[in-house]
């Protein structure tokens, strides 16, 4: 297993002269050794271009990877000891499953009393072990993959494992058991796992750090729970969580207190009470989860509108406006809530709420 360093940019363009011609913009990444990383963000913001360049197949076109303090910029994927597991299956239909999980093992002649025990782990550990003597070939697509999944875990001795979307072929209901099993599987095995999509839910059950991209930038590495409870910038509040952050603009004083947010003069609350504010234009970042129905006038707590009650089982969604944005809280499913066109107060301020200037987290 290896600790990765990149300190890089990358552009697919001859000449580079602004921004969006970059796929990867200049970042710094430290990838711990024997962590659990997820690459997260929408489509084209980079996430296999910085997959390919750890694992090999892609030369940045400036800067550097290192693995351990050696630098790999133009080792191969062979030279760098890596294991890779694509979104499709890659094994041999003619083959075993016990052959197509031994095969990585047999490739670099590892002792045969040792490739039967570790197959006989990996297979245990994905659950596979009644199919050991079965003909891939026989097999559904999405046990395939996890046979794929299980030859990109099988080799103790690789620097990191790297995953591309590799659940998509996967069937809805296994997906929830193999993402959940990958997560026990990392904790065993203590491999360094990099995995790239593009599906939060997937990035947040995964991985014990998640690297939020958009547009060739990282955005923020941080826990699920960081990222949910601290996004660095708005992006991050919108992209995580379902719906995302609420954002509303405030204004402070010169003494760091709240002046107004969302055009209402509020009562700023107890748990406000340490968190110093620079003066001017801000914005308010809430979860629609600590979006909290409160009493009338209540400190920190602002007038809005009922736009919409949506009843979602185990929770209500209500969309509330006020001052021309529109608010989304989670409510209880036993609240009853007042009709469209109701007044309603909620809690925008408390010890949950973040502050943003430019996009970025103040406080
Ligand atoms: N071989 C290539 N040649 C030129 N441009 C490329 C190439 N591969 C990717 N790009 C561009 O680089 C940017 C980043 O692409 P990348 O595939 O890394 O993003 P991604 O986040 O993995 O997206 P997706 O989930 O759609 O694969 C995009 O604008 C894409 O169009």
């Amino acid at each position: 297993m290896a600790r990765i360093q990149l300190d890089l940019a990358h552009s697919y363009r001859p000449h580079p002269q602004q921004d969006s011609d970059y796929a990867l913009l200049p970042l710094k990444m430290d990838f711990e050794d024997g962590g659990a990383y997820a690459l997260l963000g929408p489509s084209g913001c980079g996430k296999t271009t910085m997959l390919n360049i750890m694992s090999g197949l892609l030369v940045p076109s400036h800067g550097t990877v290192l693995f351990d303090g050696r630098d790999v910029t133009r080792a191969t994927p062979q030279d760098r000891n890596i294991a890779q597991v694509f979104q499709f299956p890659v094994i041999y239909d003619t083959m075993t499953v016990a052959e197509n999980l031994a095969f990585p093992l047999k490739n670099r002649k590892v002792p045969a009393a040792q490739i039967q025990a570790r197959v006989g782990q990996i297979a245990e550990m994905l659950e596979m072990s009644h199919q050991l003597d079965m003909r891939a070939a026989g097999l559904s697509a999405d046990q395939k993959q996890k046979i794929s999944l299980g030859r990109g875990l099988v080799r103790s001795d690789v620097a990191a494992v790297l995953f591309d979307e590799p659940l998509t072929v996967i069937d809805p209901h296994l997906k929830w058991q193999l993402r959940r099993k990958l997560k026990q599987i990392h904790h065993e095995l203590k491999l360094t796992l990099i995995y790239v999509t593009h599906d939060q839910v997937e990035a947040l059950t995964f991985a014990d750090q998640v690297v939020v991209m958009s547009r060739g930038k990282v955005m923020q590495l941080g826990t699920p729970d960081a990222l949910f409870e601290r996004p660095a910038h708005t992006f991050v509040g919108h992209f995580i969580g379902s719906p995302g952050m609420n954002f509303v603009p405030a204004e402070a004083d010169a003494s760091g207190a709240l002046l107004q947010v969302a055009g209402q003069r509020l009562v700023p609350p107890p748990a406000l009470a340490e968190r110093a504010l620079p003066a001017g234009a801000l914005r308010v970042g809430v979860r629609p989860e600590y979006l909290a129905l409160s009493a009338a006038g209540a400190p920190g707590a602002l007038q809005c509108s009922v736009a919409q009650v949506q009843d979602l089982g185990t929770s209500q969604m209500l969309t509330a406006t006020v001052g021309g944005h529109t608010l989304k809280a989670r409510v209880a499913p036993d609240v009853e809530l007042p009709p469209v066109g109701a007044t309603v107060w909620l809690q925008a301020l408390g010890a949950h709420t973040c502050f943003y200037r430019n996009e970025e987290l103040l406080a």
